[in-house]
């Protein structure tokens, strides 16, 4: 289903949580909601689903405005981060529930919770209860139960938030296989990046009340349009002032600060990194392993920047003098954004970005 939302406003007495919002979603694609909590997320998801009235704006589904439309005939799926599941039913029972309430044939439910069950991978498990299932099966059996009366949309609410750190990403690759192929337009609310980064085709970014961005991850993680955003998604240093850093100088005054990526940098003993010209002094402060990568703090002129280094590389240790080259920066006032290279360096950035 093909949403769009217009100047969407929601005010609780003088609060407003949910600020002039507008975008448009195509038809069959994930959406990851992600911002800080009382960011306005769930808010959102709720007004979507027609359990909150909007102070102000429009929600369309296929061009149709249903703003006045009841929650149960909007076609929308739920799942919320508890489970939710009716205890004293099956496995099979909560899958059936929507397709009961809409009195279809006894043969058209079980034809339809056998697929899902199918789908799903909770075949054998028809019968147990809710407490009788791992959270992760419980999760699936919630998944399944939304998908039953085949809704045109699917809002997922903190969906993994209870579940434990390993089976939560085994779930979130199960769900996003799900809904490619079952190709519904879905909707998901998170406060974890990654999972946002991992699962959603696109997300939108919500601080405030506002919608900061909306982009595919990789759009957003390159090119950041505000600084909130920029220092949301991915790791990053704040250096206040950009006088400090070399080849970035230029822009220091106005207020301008700089946010740094850990892949923005290169350190290397002093003499064998490239570009010397353009690198500044730097002393190592800390080193930690990280499993797959050594960070490492640094800090030069004052300024502390942190980067990563490949677990094959020269051990630095701390207090020893090191060349800095930083690559490029997120430079922000409180007029403008912009990404800036380092002007001193004549190549373009060996890395990715
Ligand atoms: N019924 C209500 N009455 C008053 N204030 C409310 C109500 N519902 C939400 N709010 C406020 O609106 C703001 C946005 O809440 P919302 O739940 O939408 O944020 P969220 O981004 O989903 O946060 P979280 O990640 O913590 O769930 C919060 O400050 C919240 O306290």
């Amino acid at each position: 289903m093909h949403i769009e939302v217009r100047n969407l406003n929601k005010s609780f007495g003088d609060f407003h949580a949910v600020q002039n919002v507008s975008f448009q979603i195509e038809k069959g694609h994930l959406i990851g909601l992600l911002g800080p909590s009382g960011g306005g997320k769930t808010s959102i998801l709720r007004m979507l689903a027609g359990l909150e009235t909007p102070s102000s704006g429009d929600i369309l589904f296929h061009g149709q405005r249903v703003n006045d439309l009841p929650p149960q005939e909007r076609g929308i799926g739920f799942v919320f981060q508890n489970y939710a599941l009716f205890k004293h039913m099956t496995v099979y029972d909560n899958i059936a529930f929507g397709l009961k309430v809409k009195k279809q044939s006894k043969e058209r439910i079980r034809e339809r919770v056998m697929s899902l069950v199918e789908l799903t991978g909770l075949k054998g498990f028809e019968h147990r209860y809710a407490h009788q299932l791992s959270g992760g099966q419980r999760q699936r059996v919630a998944f399944a139960r939304a998908l039953a009366p085949e809704p045109q949309l699917l809002l997922l609410d903190e969906p993994f938030a209870a579940i434990d750190a390993k089976i939560r990403t085994e779930l979130r690759t199960w769900l996003k296989e799900m809904i490619e192929r079952v190709g519904i337009t879905s909707i998901f609310v998170t406060h974890d990046q990654d999972e946002a980064i991992e699962v959603a085709d696109e997300i939108m970014i919500i601080n405030k009340g506002r919608l900061e961005q909306k982009g595919t991850p990789w759009d957003i993680y390159k090119n950041p349009q505000t600084p909130f955003v920029a220092s949301f998604i991915g790791e990053s240093t704040i250096v206040e002032d950009v006088a400090g850093l070399k080849g970035f100088e230029d822009a220091a005054g106005n207020g301008t600060k700089a946010l740094v990526r850990p892949e923005y940098i290169e350190v290397g003993k002093p003499g064998e990194i490239r570009l010397a010209s353009a690198a500044m002094d730097g002393i190592v402060k800390h080193v930690h392993f990280r499993g797959s990568e050594w960070l490492v703090e640094l800090e030069a002129d004052g300024v502390k920047l942190v980067t990563y280094r490949p677990l094959e590389s020269e051990v630095l240790h701390p207090n020893e003098r090191v060349s800095i080259l930083l690559h490029r920066a997120y430079l922000f006032n409180d007029e403008k954004s912009w990404i800036a290279e380092n002007r001193l360096k004549v190549d373009p950035m060996p890395i990715y970005i």
